[in-house]
């Protein structure tokens, strides 16, 4: 669907070259929704004006549905912009223009004639859940009612691929999740490709099917969301990992219970999907002989299934023990002993 092949955006400023984005090679799934994650300065927003064609390659290729970026015509770059729309961080919308104004706008444009328009604009507000606000203005909405009117407006002329720049970065927790909610919705719906761009690791976590890992123009890893979770590789990911799950007091959990409990092990186990349904912690106890005391616990919902974190302190006989953590690895239960830096 999405090919990237060594893509070089390079720019000249008066101090000297800038690389935005250094050798990106990525390539997305027709239906899927690919998170790409980064923070400021990582060459985000770079990677996804190279996406809709508003901004060249200093080198590589770019294909969406086959077609080359780069070499498209000015015209042929206006039926492209139709088919790979976005939604913005700060909404973008005309505020003269009533929501359904704003809806038919991208229609208008396109040269649909007026009844289609307003029939399309009816099932728009519908599918966005706008249903009676059809004549206010942005200024009389919410945040989360805007990125919808947002959202319409990017569906109008049927997309092959909607790309979301930070587009939940201002708004509140809950309205954050009523917009990935409503994106989900889209993506099951419609079986359009979505591509985000986002520093906050709850929105790749949320509604992402995979994800690149940005720093310095360059994508240090990518994968299944739920592997990159479980599995993170880079200090980068780790630390938009431990966002999630390990909780915002982790490592004062950690320091505090090394602290009380100098004996035995401080455990984090990782297990994914139906695994944590055994009856782990039964085991340890009963059959290694083991006193278990649940430190922390959390399950987090990915897209690619549940991944759930435990810290644990176990204490006992040393070989027991071991034997126990050998069990969890035949569990395929990933276990990580704890220690002081
Ligand atoms: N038009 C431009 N001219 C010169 N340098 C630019 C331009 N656009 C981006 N850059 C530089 O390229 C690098 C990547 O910026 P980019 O905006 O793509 O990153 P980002 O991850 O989206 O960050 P942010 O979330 O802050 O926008 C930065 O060093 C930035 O200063």
């Amino acid at each position: 669907m999405i090919q990237l092949s060594k893509v070089l955006k390079e720019y000249t400023t008066k101090t000297g070259k800038v690389v935005a984005v250094d050798n990106v090679s990525l390539s997305i799934q027709q239906g899927e929704i690919y998170g790409i994650i980064g923070y400021s300065g990582a060459g985000k927003s770079s990677l996804i004006r190279l996406l809709n064609g508003l901004e060249r390659p200093t080198d590589g290729q770019i294909q969406v549905n086959g077609r080359e970026v780069s070499k498209l015509s000015s015209k042929e770059m206006r039926g492209f912009r139709q088919k790979v729309s976005m939604i913005f961080q700060h909404f973008n919308l005309l505020w003269s223009r009533t929501v359904e104004e704003n809806i038919a706008f991208p229609l208008e444009i396109a040269g649909v004639p007026k009844e289609q328009r307003s029939e399309r604009v009816k099932e728009l507000v519908a599918l966005v859940g706008l249903e009676g606000r059809e004549k206010a203005y942005p200024s009389q909405l919410s945040g989360g009612q805007k990125q919808r009117v947002g959202i319409a407006r990017a569906l109008a002329n049927r997309p092959e691929v909607l790309l979301c720049d930070e587009a939940t970065s201002a708004l509140d927790p809950e309205t954050t999740d009523q917009i990935l909610d409503l994106l989900v919705t889209i993506n099951k719906q419609l079986g359009l490709t979505i591509v985000l761009i986002t520093h906050e690791m709850h929105v790749i976590q949320k509604i992402c099917h995979r994800v690149a890992v940005m720093e310095n123009g360059l994508v240090v890893e990518e994968g299944q969301v739920i592997d990159v979770f479980k599995n993170p590789q880079q200090p980068i990911t780790k630390r938009f990992v431990s966002q999630i799950s390990d909780g915002a007091h982790f490592s004062d959990t950690v320091d505090h219970f090394l602290e009380m409990y100098p004996n035995g092990k401080l455990v984090k186990l990782t297990f994914v999907g139906d695994q944590t349904d055994q009856p782990l912690i039964a085991r340890l106890i009963k059959q290694y002989g083991l006193e278990v005391t649940i430190v922390q616990g959390n399950i987090t919902q990915t897209q690619n299934g549940a991944l759930g974190t435990l810290l644990l302190h176990i204490d006992g006989d040393a070989l027991a023990i071991d034997e126990a953590l050998g069990y969890l690895h035949a569990q395929k239960v990933q276990s990580e002993v704890i220690q002081h830096d």
